[in-house]
This record gives C-alpha cells, sequence and structure tokens, in this order.
C-alpha cells in the first residue's frame, strides 16, 4: 500500500513537472518538462530569430511554454495589426517582477489594464495636453535641451581651439599640456566624459570663426536632454547636464533596461529562483536600480507637497496630486502616491532610452550615409537657413528630413517587440486558440522588414517615403509606437524632441567617422530596446 502512495505521489510530481501546451496551440519550439520552451528563445534580439527563423519553422502565430504559462509570438504585418487592433490582446501580463516592481500592487502602465489603466491613461494624456505635451510650449523645452547640448559640444570645442591658438603663444606649455601640437579634445573630458574646465586656456579671443571639431562617444548623449525634457513636463524640474542626481537617474534606468529582458524571462517565471539565487537571476540589481529612481521621483513628490496649489497645477505632479486629494475625499483611491512614483517612473523608462537611442541612431545613418546627411543639410538650408533654429511649424516643409527620420525609425525600430500584451479572454487568432491570460509578443521589426512590402527592406533609403514631387508620403506600416488603444502614450512628445534636436544639430554641425574608426554597427545591443552600440563621432562645425 504504502509502495503504491509513493508511486502515485512520485508520477504526481513528474506530471506536474511535464509541460503541455494548452489544446489547438500554436506551433513553436520544442517544450521540455520544468522550463517550457524557455531554453530556445535567445535572451538577445529575439525579434531577429522571429523573423530568421520562427515565422518558416512554424508560421506567424508561435506557441510558447514560459515555464507552464503560455505564451505566443506574433510575426508578420498582417497577425501583428490585427492583434494590435483586438479589444481581447489589450491586456498586460502581471508577472512577478511587475508585482515586485510596484509595491506589490498594479500601478503604472506597463503592467496595468482593465478600468484602472483606462482611468490612469484618460487622465494623464488630459493633463499632458493642458500642460503641452507635444504641442508649442513644450517645443521651448526641447529648443532650450538642445541649446544647452549644443553648449556642451562648443565648449569642447572652444576650449581645444585655445589650446591650438595657444601653441603659437608664449603660453604653450609641454609640461602642462604633454603634447599642445596634438588636436586632442578630449584632454578636457574627465572619465565620464563631462567637460572640465582648464585655467591654463584663458585669454583668448576671436575663436568662434575657427572651424574645428571635436570627437565624441555617442551612445547616451541625447538621455540627459530626453530626461530633461520629461522631467520638465512631470515636475517642471530640469537639471544642469552634470547635475549628479540627473546622472544617477540615467544610470539607474540604462542598468533596468539593459537587464530587464534576462532578468526577467527567468524570474518572472521561476520566482523561487529569484528568492534562492539573487545572484543568478539579476533581480538584487534590478530592484536597486528601480528603487534609486523611486528614491528621486519621492523626493520631487514631498517638495510638490510643500507648496501645492490647488488651484494653480503647475506640472504632472500637481495635477495628480490634485486627483488624489479629489479621489481621498470621495473614496475612490484609484489616484495613490505610489501609482504616481510608479507612473512617473515608467515615463522616464519608456521615453529616455527610446528618444536618445532613435537619435542615436539617426546621427549613426548619417555617417554611414553622408550623401543623404549632405541632402538634409541641404533641405535645411534652403528651407529654414542660417539666421534662426528649426521649428516644429517647419516639419510640414521638410520633406526629406521627415523621410530620413522616418527611414531610421523603420530600420532600426527601438521598441521592436512593444511592451508584452496579455489576451484577457479565451480567443482565436490564424486558426489557434489562445487561451486567457497568454502573454503576447508583438513583433513591430517584422512589419518593417516586410519585403513584400518594401521590397528592399534592409537597406537604408529614405526616398522610399517621398512620391515623384519629392513630397513626403507617410506609410501606414511604419508602427515604431505601435497602434491602437496600447499605442505609445509619449509618441507627439517623441516626435517633436527627435526632429528639433536632429534638425537643430544638423544645421550647425556634420557628423562623420573619425579617421582610423571602423564603420559603426547597426546591429543593436541586447535589452528591452534597441540601443545602438557604442561609437565615435567625429563633429565639425558648419560655418
Ligand atoms: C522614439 C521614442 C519612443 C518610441 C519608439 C516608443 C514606442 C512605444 C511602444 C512601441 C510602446 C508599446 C505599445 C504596445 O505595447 O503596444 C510604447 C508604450 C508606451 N510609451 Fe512610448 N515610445 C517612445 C517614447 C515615449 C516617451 C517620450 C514617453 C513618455 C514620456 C513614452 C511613454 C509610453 C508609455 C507610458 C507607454 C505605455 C502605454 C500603455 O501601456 O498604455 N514613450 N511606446
Amino acid at each position: 500500500m504504502i509502495t503504491l502512495i509513493l508511486i502515485a505521489l512520485i508520477a504526481s510530481i513528474l506530471y506536474s513537472l511535464l509541460i503541455f501546451r494548452p489544446k489547438n496551440f500554436p506551433p513553436g519550439p520544442p517544450c521540455l518538462p520544468l522550463v517550457g520552451t524557455l531554453p530556445f528563445v535567445p535572451s538577445k534580439n529575439v525579434h531577429f530569430t522571429m523573423v530568421k527563423k520562427w515565422i518558416n519553422d512554424y508560421g506567424p502565430v508561435v506557441g510558447l511554454m514560459f515555464g507552464s504559462h503560455p505564451a505566443v509570438a506574433v510575426i508578420g504585418a498582417k497577425q501583428v495589426m490585427e492583434v494590435l487592433r483586438r479589444d481581447e490582446f489589450q491586456g498586460r501580463p502581471y508577472t512577478f517582477n511587475a508585482k515586485h516592481r510596484s509595491f506589490n500592487k498594479r500601478l503604472g502602465f506597463f503592467f496595468t489594464d482593465g478600468p484602472f489603466w483606462q482611468e490612469q491613461r484618460r487622465f494623464t494624456l488630459r493633463h499632458l495636453r493642458d500642460l503641452g505635451f507635444g504641442k508649442k510650449s513644450l517645443e521651448g523645452i526641447i529648443v532650450d535641451e538642445a541649446e544647452v547640448l549644443f553648449k556642451k559640444l562648443l565648449n569642447v570645442e572652444i576650449q581645444e581651439t585655445m589650446v591650438i591658438i595657444n601653441i603659437w603663444s608664449v603660453l604653450s606649455d609641454p609640461g602642462h599640456w604633454g603634447d599642445p601640437e596634438v588636436f586632442r579634445p578630449d584632454r578636457f573630458l574627465d572619465c565620464n566624459g563631462k567637460f572640465v574646465k582648464d585655467e591654463w586656456t584663458q585669454g583668448s579671443g576671436t575663436i568662434l570663426t575657427l572651424l574645428s571639431f571635436v570627437d565624441i562617444q555617442m551612445y547616451g548623449l541625447f538621455k540627459i536632454s530626453a530626461l530633461n525634457v520629461i522631467s520638465g513636463v512631470m515636475s517642471g524640474m530640469r537639471y544642469a547636464r552634470d547635475d549628479e542626481e540627473l546622472q544617477a537617474l540615467v544610470n539607474n534606468l540604462d542598468e533596468l533596461v539593459r537587464r530587464s529582458f534576462r532578468s526577467g524571462k527567468i524570474s518572472n517565471i521561476f520566482p523561487i529562483l529569484k528568492r534562492l539565487f539573487p545572484r543568478i537571476t539579476g533581480s538584487n540589481e534590478i530592484m536597486y536600480y528601480i528603487k534609486n529612481a523611486y528614491n528621486f521621483i519621492q523626493r520631487k513628490i514631498t517638495e510638490h507637497k510643500q507648496v501645492l496649489n490647488e488651484n494653480n497645477p503647475r506640472d504632472f505632479i500637481d495635477a495628480y496630486l490634485i486627483e488624489m486629494q479629489k479621489g481621498n475625499s470621495n473614496g475612490n483611491a484609484i489616484f495613490t502616491e505610489e501609482g504616481l512614483i510608479v507612473t512617473c517612473h515608467d515615463f522616464f523608462v519608456a521615453g529616455g532610452d527610446t528618444t536618445n537611442n532613435t537619435l542615436v541612431f539617426c546621427l549613426l545613418y548619417m555617417i554611414l550615409h553622408p550623401q543623404v546627411q549632405n541632402a538634409v543639410q541641404e533641405e535645411l538650408d534652403s528651407v529654414v537657413g542660417q539666421d534662426r533654429r528649426p521649428s516644429v511649424e517647419d516639419r510640414q516643409r521638410l520633406h526629406y528630413v521627415n523621410a530620413v527620420i522616418s527611414e531610421v525609425m523603420r530600420i532600426n525600430p527601438v521598441v521592436p517587440l512593444t511592451v508584452p500584451h496579455r489576451v484577457t479572454k479565451d480567443t482565436n487568432l490564424h486558426g489557434y486558440t489562445i487561451p486567457k491570460d497568454t502573454m503576447v509578443l508583438i513583433n513591430l521589426w517584422s512589419v518593417h522588414h516586410d519585403r513584400g512590402h518594401w521590397g528592399d527592406p534592409e537597406v537604408f533609403r529614405p526616398e522610399r517615403f517621398l512620391d515623384e514631387n519629392r513630397n513626403f508620403v507617410k506609410d501606414e506600416w511604419i508602427i515604431s509606437f505601435g497602434a491602437g488603444k496600447r499605442m505609445c502614450l509619449g509618441e507627439a512628445m517623441a516626435r517633436n524632441t527627435i526632429f528639433l534636436f536632429f534638425t537643430s544639430l544638423l544645421q550647425e554641425f556634420l557628423f562623420s567617422l573619425p579617421e582610423d574608426d571602423p564603420p559603426p554597427q547597426t546591429l543593436p545591443l541586447p535589452g528591452m530596446t534597441m540601443a545602438p552600440q557604442p561609437f565615435r563621432v567625429k563633429i565639425t562645425r558648419r560655418i
């Protein structure tokens, strides 16, 4: 009898370790006991694997098992457009990490759905619109940030030009400069790439008339600017580029975005591993970065609470705090301080990296395609000229610029798999049964690289967005910001930031490859978003 009970017990444990695909589930990679299809899901650039292999092996809807959790990958334009529009595909998974990161509640945008998410989204869109999100008043913030970035670039340039001038004067001192005859702007940067003033360069004049240049590391050049624009709208605060608090936020968000995909893959499925082996899953580090960013946001909220004027909301945090007070007085606590922290965090995570990466990709393609850069500058010179900076109003007249930005966003969509979706009820797709709560990975990259639609998707060719009169023509197959109800909340802001930074930079500077540097790779770094690999660029001032 005891033997029988033991056998039954072992059999039931073994059975629970075996993982079965749900009935009529889409085909997919082999499914192993305990881990499901996980070993066959690459941690790096999985969107490529989906397009290069899975769609041929299994079709446009691929069944995956993350441990015992079903998931589907949706590849190809028809199916992608369909799931982005069908209501039951608009949920968000509530994973272990999601719960852990947001005070064990469903808060913010990335991991909420249903009435809570709808109310947050409606409120946020309304107030961001009132605060000038995507409108002219935001333009001022973006233009200021672009000017600050210019000053950083020019500061390095000016100081280096002074050294060149000093070579011809008694101030030239090999003891101080080491190699005063060499043009080496990075002598004015510290180990973090931050500009450091050198008192030995005092006293030279007329330097701005000289043509000079600087080599600079591109990875992350726009992160501070992008976060400052978001912070300006969220909290009314913008920071100096070398502000330590902001630098720390940038680093925290960067680490979070690069590490999340791998860590999430393991610890969402086996939460126990997260507790037993936090080092292997990387979950301690992830929480460390999240908490640092939360502390930053919490400090801003506390400052806002001290001077809150209910009749005069200055920014998003004020508007949210006022809504919180209303909710608390009528017993509806949907707006909470924890919710505000997670919402602001979602904005920083969603907006900083994506905007930066798109801008860096824009410059990367400019140095790989100098003739495209020339054409952009010719158009800028003829439409905007040199006497003023480009403005959002110029957008409709800058046809080639629009084509170039669209082509960069097409060839390298920085969020290639959207934020994961969840199926909110049992449903069907492409003839298969998709059970409620299945996670959905939607491959936007596959739409941007559909050979049938684009002809030569791997080729960088902005002209594909121009008609026979060289007017810009929008293409509905560009879905870098997603589509449907879950579409990016920050689209207007991101588009304006990218347009104004890109055009102002190209109006002022020529970007090229430093001598002896190999051409930069277009293959992205792994992570939740596509980031360009680090590369250097030579920046020449256009006179
Ligand atoms: C080039 C820049 C950007 C790109 C390419 C981008 C792209 C995307 C994509 C693809 C999604 C997911 C859509 C889905 O899950 O179906 C998304 C969601 C989101 N984005 Fe962006 N984004 C950018 C910038 C921004 C900015 C600047 C902000 C805010 C400051 C922002 C805020 C959000 C939020 C809050 C969501 C979640 C929306 C929801 O779940 O309801 N994004 N974005």
